[in-house]
């Protein structure tokens, strides 16, 4: 059966290490007939812009600020943001099989969660706690905290779904972290970002349901 080809769209807000993670194993064969056709970040000075620039990937900045310039309240500006963000998407051509959230500091509405499921792409997203755990911003530093507060002995990472509950969705892929007493948080966030990399790419393995083969 002739291999299918994947494309994938990345949303990210930083450094964009994931990003990299992912078109590294798109160029090693890690990730099978799987290409990164299109990056989008929300912030413009993104180190990830320069990654994907660098493996001549698209790339497009998408901003709230204009947004929340041109209407009276913030859920407006934040549903016409949403909605454009899924009519770039779905300009796309080819359109992606997949979108993966690495690093994406935006919370999405059904604005544009709606128009995407509809258009059948799926969207995925990289937490950095375990199911159920320290959803939302800063997953790392409140681990380390209970970590060294509380005597939490892990944390983890996990890829999931992404529905309109912040990082409610269901675990494609976790992986636990073990929390080491006395260590930095620099230290903790480290060995995270490692165990992440390995994962973003595992996550969207199986989120492209068992590559062409
Ligand atoms: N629907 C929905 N949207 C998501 C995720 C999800 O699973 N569901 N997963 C996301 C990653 N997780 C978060 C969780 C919280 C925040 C967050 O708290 N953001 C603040 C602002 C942060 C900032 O702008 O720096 C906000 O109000 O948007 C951002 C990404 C990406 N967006
Ligand atoms: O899901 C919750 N919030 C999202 C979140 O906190 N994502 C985290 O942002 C970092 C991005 O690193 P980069 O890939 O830019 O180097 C990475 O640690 C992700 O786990």
């Amino acid at each position: 059966m002739a291999d299918t080809q994947h494309n994938l769209t990345v949303l990210i807000s930083g450094n964009g290490s994931n990003l990299q993670a992912l078109i590294d194993a798109c160029a090693s064969g890690a990730l099978p007939n799987t290409r990164i056709t299109h990056v989008i970040s929300n912030r413009k000075a993104a180190y990830g812009l320069e990654r994907a620039a660098k493996a001549s990937i698209p790339t497009t900045y998408h901003n709230l600020v204009p947004y929340k310039k041109s209407h009276p309240d913030t859920d407006s500006a934040r549903t016409a943001y949403d909605t454009d963000l899924a009519n770039i998407i779905l300009a796309l051509s080819p359109r992606p099989n997949l979108i993966v959230c690495a690093g994406w500091m935006h919370i999405v509405t059904p604005s544009f969660l709606t128009p995407i499921a509809n258009a059948g792409i799926k969207i995925i997203n990289l937490h950095p706690a375990l199911p159920g755990e320290f959803a939302g911003a800063d997953a790392i530093g409140r681990a380390w905290e209970a970590g060294q507060k509380e005597g939490l002995k892990r944390t983890g990472a996990m890829i999931h779904e992404v529905i309109a509950e912040v990082d409610a969705g269901e675990a494609i892929v976790t992986q636990e972290v073990e929390i080491r007493k006395g260590e930095s948080k620099d230290e903790l966030e480290e060995r995270m970002h490692k165990v992440e990399h390995g994962l973003i790419v595992e996550g969207t393995r199986r989120a492209l349901g068992g590559l062409g083969r």
